[in-house]
């Protein structure tokens, strides 16, 4: 069998290198990528991510996106054709403490692996961006037309990363697709992959660790926001429905090759920190002790996204659009760890 043409002749299923792919949305990536088919390699250098993320049948290979040598190696070997690059920092408050840190890993690194891309003729490119490119936006939802403002230095360096896309697209033979992520939660429904980072800060994986004792309880950060409630709203996506988007927009990159696209990657609805805190209980049945502190650095009051741009664009059919079963999927994750 071609391993490019697992079908016969048809799609070409190029092998895709995923950057990040030992991290939470990159190790899902990987799977979905095999599910369906496609020759995948990861690089990853482990600052966040897990080797055991990652299948030991997937070539894997331990290093830096802004490596050079090490790219035009795995280029070569694993003759990629398109890249999926989830490699990066991601935490807001942390952008804000150490803005150097996340120029230098987001964007001056990001720009290595674009222009290794480049040097290569790798022809597609798909960009986990971030709702944070759209500040705090004075409506709600946000279509990808609101002029992008970030607020904070994680969204800049992403939005840099974002405009070096087009740039690099416009002179070179490469598309890209930029998807601009609402929070993305929960973990592979068959338990194969979940969020395993060490000191998280996203709201429901910490939630879900006060709900299985490995916390004391939950800081609102914020109960004076111009929200219904006063607590901050975010539109929760399941991690396995943003990575299936991935994977269609990455068919449509290679279906044609001329047309690069930009989209959010959420569902449309809102669901503030009190709501997802009660989702959590309902589901693990215990309370969670909770306790109010002030606004975090950088953080907007709500971001919801308009998903009218991807639903129109691509066969999207998302399967998980519950935030009781994003959590319960969390929980499941969570009480499997062994840590
Ligand atoms: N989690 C979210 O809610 C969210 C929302 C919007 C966008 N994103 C974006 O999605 C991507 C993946 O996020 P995640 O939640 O999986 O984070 P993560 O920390 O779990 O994964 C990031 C992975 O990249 C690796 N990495 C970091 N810097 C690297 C470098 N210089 N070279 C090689 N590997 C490197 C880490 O080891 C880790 O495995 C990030 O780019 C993030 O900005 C995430
Ligand atoms: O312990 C906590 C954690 C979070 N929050 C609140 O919960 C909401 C969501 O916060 P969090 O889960 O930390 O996500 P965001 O800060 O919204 O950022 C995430 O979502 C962005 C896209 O919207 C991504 O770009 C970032 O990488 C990702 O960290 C916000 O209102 C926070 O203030 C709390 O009240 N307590």
């Amino acid at each position: 069998m071609d391993r490019k043409f697992p079908d016969g002749p048809g799609l070409l299923r190029t092998p895709v290198l995923v950057t990040g792919g030992a991290g939470y949305i990159g190790s899902h990536a990987v799977l979905a990528l095999r599910d369906a088919g496609w020759p995948v390699a990861v690089v990853d250098d482990l600052s966040t991510g897990f080797r055991a993320a990652v299948a030991k049948d997937v070539p894997f290979y331990e290093g830096d996106i802004a490596d050079g040598e090490l790219l035009a190696r795995i280029f070569v070997e694993q003759e990629i054709g398109a890249i999926m690059h989830f490699a990066g920092s991601i935490v807001v408050p942390e952008s804000v403490a150490d803005p150097l840190r996340y120029y230098g890993n987001n964007t001056a690194k990001s720009r290595a692996l674009i222009a290794a891309a480049v040097a290569h003729g790798i022809g597609h490119f798909i960009f986990s961006s971030t709702a944070a490119v759209y500040g705090a936006p004075d409506h709600s939802p946000v279509d990808e037309e609101t002029p992008a403002a970030p607020i904070n230095p994680y969204g800049r360096s992403k939005l840099m990363t974002e405009q070096m896309l087009a740039d690099t697209a416009a002179a070179h033979e490469i598309n890209y697709g930029v998807l601009r992520y609402f929070n993305v939660a929960g973990a592979d429904p068959q338990g194969r992959a979940g969020q395993s980072t060490a000191g998280a800060t996203h709201l429901i994986k910490v939630a879900c660790e006060a709900a299985t004792g490995r916390r004391d309880g939950v800081a609102i950060f914020g109960t004076d926001y111009e929200t219904p409630d006063g607590t901050g709203v975010r539109d929760y996506i399941h991690v396995s429905d943003l990575v299936a988007a991935h994977v269609l927009l990455l068919e449509r990159l290679i279906a044609e090759p001329e047309a690069s696209l930009t989209m959010n990657c959420g569902y449309g609805r809102g669901f503030s920190v009190s709501e997802v805190l009660d989702a959590v209980e309902r589901v693990a049945g215990t309370e969670i002790a909770r306790r109010t502190e002030a606004r975090r650095a950088g953080d907007p009051g709500e971001l919801v996204s308009d998903p009218s741009r991807i639903r129109s664009t691509l066969p999207w059919e998302p399967r998980n659009d519950d935030l009781d079963t994003i959590v319960r999927h969390a929980l499941e994750w969570e009480r499997m760890r062994t840590d």
